[in-house]
């Protein structure tokens, strides 16, 4: 890899890092002529890096992370199973690998960005998964929603390779990816954090770096159970005000002035009073990882009884249809009859 060895062997001086306004990462440099690009972090002001990025995965989330780091000139080579999600990508300039294999090993770190984790085995460890294309002195990070066991069998089969795994699931939604305002949670190989970085930096606007690969997954399922219990009871409190005679609207602008607001509630608020729920993050992604909670509790005997009704609720929705819309259509699952059906 072309990266300075100053890249690798720098420590982390904090376990968080927050990119403030004036401290954004900003591309310095673009050079077609050496297909590189030169990146100036916060972090590491001055510092260079010449890098090729690959990015598996062009869904809601890897879309506009593929595309920030276009946008800040970096050389960008795309993957997705479904080949007509790259398109917009490469009219921004990516290049393109019809194999996952293929982006790996044109590329000095690859990002992935799947479903579940079913589908980043795969695309990590599969018979043209990425790890076939790595080797010492590359990098892999998934970015992915899994959980730590599955991480840790990612991280096993790329480490094989002699390349460098980094786990890092993002806190933030669709708007989040799209402004560069991205929460990186991650864990394992430190040189590697280290390395991309700048390249985090682009995509978010903080990162945490907990330790060792399943230490970033957990982290990510602790925060999106309490987020998924925290929209199912907010949808209860919506219909129990219409119930009640009061004005959901009412209640959205009261909880704003309290110290239970949270943004989600007033963005997704007025949409779900009027029953719209356009995707930003789908439901059936928000059960998932209600599922793999409830596995890491299980697994370390903690009791979560919150994140268990609000899970059985989700799964009312999925049952339902509802999949695909946002996660704030758990809502449904509680209005007439639906309540009362399992899968
Ligand atoms: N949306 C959100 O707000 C957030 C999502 N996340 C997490 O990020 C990840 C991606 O989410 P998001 O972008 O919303 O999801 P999407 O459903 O929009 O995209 C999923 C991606 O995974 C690919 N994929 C699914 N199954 C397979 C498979 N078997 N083999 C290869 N590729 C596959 C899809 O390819 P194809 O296009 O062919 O279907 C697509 O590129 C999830 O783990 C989610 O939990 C994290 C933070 C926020
Ligand atoms: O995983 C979803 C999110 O909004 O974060």
């Amino acid at each position: 890899m072309a990266a300075s060895s100053s890249f690798f062997a720098a420590p982390i001086p904090n376990a968080y890092h927050s990119s403030s306004a004036l401290q954004r990462p900003q591309l310095c440099l673009f050079s077609k002529r050496f297909s590189s690009v030169t990146i100036s972090a916060s972090s590491k002001v001055g510092d260079e890096v010449s890098a090729s990025i690959g990015f598996l995965g062009l869904g809601i989330m890897g879309t506009p992370m593929a595309t920030n780091l276009l946008k800040a000139g970096c050389d960008v080579t795309v993957w997705n199973r479904t080949k007509s999600k790259c398109d917009p990508l490469i009219s921004l300039g990516a290049k393109y690998k019809s194999t996952p294999e293929e982006v790996a090993a044109s590329c000095d770190v690859t990002f992935a960005m799947l479903a579940d984790p079913e589908s980043a085995f795969e695309v990590a460890a599969g018979p043209q998964g990425a790890a076939k294309g790595m080797s010492a002195v590359k990098g892999y990070v998934d970015v992915s929603t899994v959980d730590a066991p599955t991480s840790k069998q990612i991280g096993e089969r790329i480490k094989e390779t002699g390349a460098m795994f980094l786990e890092a699931p993002v806190s933030g939604s669709k708007k989040p990816a799209e402004d560069g305002t991205l929460i990186f949670l991650t864990a394992g190989d430190q040189p590697l954090y280290e390395k991309v970085s700048p390249l985090l930096d682009i995509m978010g606007k903080s990162r945490f770096y907990l330790g060792d690969v399943g230490n970033g997954a957990a982290m990510k399922l602790v925060v999106n159970m309490i987020m998924g219990s925290m929209m199912a009871s907010f949808s209860e409190g919506l219909l129990l005000c219409e119930k009640a005679g009061l004005d959901p609207s009412d209640l959205v602008k009261v909880v704003s002035q309290g110290a239970i607001s949270a943004p989600m509630f007033s963005m997704k608020g007025p949409a779900m009073i009027q029953s719209l729920y356009p995707t930003a993050f789908p439901l059936k992604h928000q059960q998932k990882d209600l599922r793999l909670a409830l596995e890491l509790a299980e697994s370390v005997s903690q009791p979560t009884p919150i994140a268990a009704a609000a899970n059985e609720l989700y799964k009312v929705a999925k049952s339902n249809g509802l999949s695909d819309q946002d996660f704030s259509a758990v809502i449904e699952a509680l209005r007439s009859k639906l309540g009362h059906q399992t899968e």
